[in-house]
């Protein structure tokens, strides 16, 4: 768990970062967002201190940070960034085993990772592992990159707009990677964007940040549902913020039970399925209910039109 209780960062007399405090469970990923200079880089290299903070306490796991070795703690600390910071001169291989072979890891063990890493970044060894920075696709740059931060099996991973500077499509691709990581990983990590809809597609708790300060924190769905302020507002899209959520909300969390008096319905989800996706299904087929089925085919639900106008998104 990553504690930050009352943090605050002076550059001179301005304050980048005023008195936040946060919690961030083990295996949560939460997500900074804001616009350019709120702090955001900041407050995530104050977890791993390559930034001191200048008043307040960070804890890992209980632990004041300032009473770690700075390059023991930035081991234990996975940090990815735009543009990779990849070593030029280096292949593949050997950017990514940079700091198991820091700590000391033995050569076989060094290798193994290496290639258990580019496996799980869909990186094949044979025709990646000895190519050079200069020769990878911006998002396969980006993949290494993160396979780095990960060299280590880190418990923390700090990312710091890792995806800013690629197409939306690769970038896309790079956060379902990123979800698909995490669900077999379970890192605490900490990721920096200035893009809501990158937070709300891959945050478990996002902290809006104005000016150096909280603004909101909280599950995307309640950001989405009842932003703070009109600033909070406009990130998350205005009237479109209706949409966002549906597309956050499972049909599982509004279906009703199933009504075996109701006529068969023509169109069918599932409780997994996005509201967002019910909603385009009932507009295509011009019906007011679907039935809800599990992977076998058998009703578990009814979702009527009314769940969505009454309490819907
Ligand atoms: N080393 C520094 N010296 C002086 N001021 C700094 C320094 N680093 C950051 N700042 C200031 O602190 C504030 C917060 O910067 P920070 O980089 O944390 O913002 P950010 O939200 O990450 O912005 P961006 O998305 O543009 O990177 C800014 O006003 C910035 O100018």
């Amino acid at each position: 768990m990553i504690e930050l209780d009352g943090v605050s960062r002076f550059f001179g007399a301005e304050v980048a970062v005023d008195n936040i405090s946060l919690t961030i469970p083990d295996g949560s990923l939460c997500v900074l967002v804001g616009t350019s200079g709120c702090g955001k880089s900041t407050t995530l290299r104050m977890i791993n201190r390559l930034i001191e903070h200048s008043a307040g306490e960070i804890r890992i796991d209980g632990h004041q940070i300032r009473r770690f070795n700075e390059e023991k703690l930035r081991r234990r600390i996975g940090y990815a960034i735009q543009n990779t910071g990849l070593f030029p001169h280096w292949t593949v291989a050997r950017n990514i085993g940079v700091v198991p072979r820091l700590l000391k890891w033995d050569h076989a063990a060094v290798d193994q990772r290496v290639r258990e890493l580019m496996a799980l970044l869909g990186l094949e060894f044979d025709e990646f592992a000895n190519k050079y920075p200069h020769q990878l696709s911006g998002g396969q740059a980006q993949r290494v990159g993160v396979a780095r931060a990960l060299a280590a099996d880190p418990g923390i991973l700090l990312m710091d707009e890792p995806f800013g500077a690629l197409d939306p499509i690769t970038r896309a691709n790079l956060q379902t990677e990123l979800l698909r990581i995490q669900s077999h990983i379970r890192k605490t990590i900490v990721f920096v964007t200035h893009d809501m809809d990158e937070a709300l597609r891959l945050a478990d708790h996002i902290v809006v940040m104005r000016a150096g300060r909280i603004i909101q924190q909280g599950p995307p769905t309640r950001i989405l549902a009842d932003p703070a302020d009109d600033f909070v507002e406009t990130l998350v899209g205005g009237r479109d913020r209706g949409l966002k959520r549906a597309a956050l909300t499972r049909v599982g969390e509004m279906m009703e039970p199933a009504d075996a008096g109701a006529p068969a319905a023509v169109a069918t989800v599932t409780p997994d399925d996005s509201m967002r996706l019910a909603v385009s299904l009932m507009l295509w087929h011009g019906v007011s209910r679907l039935a809800v089925v599990d992977d076998t085919g058998r009703r578990v639900g009814t979702l009527p039109l009314s769940r969505l106008v009454d309490e819907g998104p």
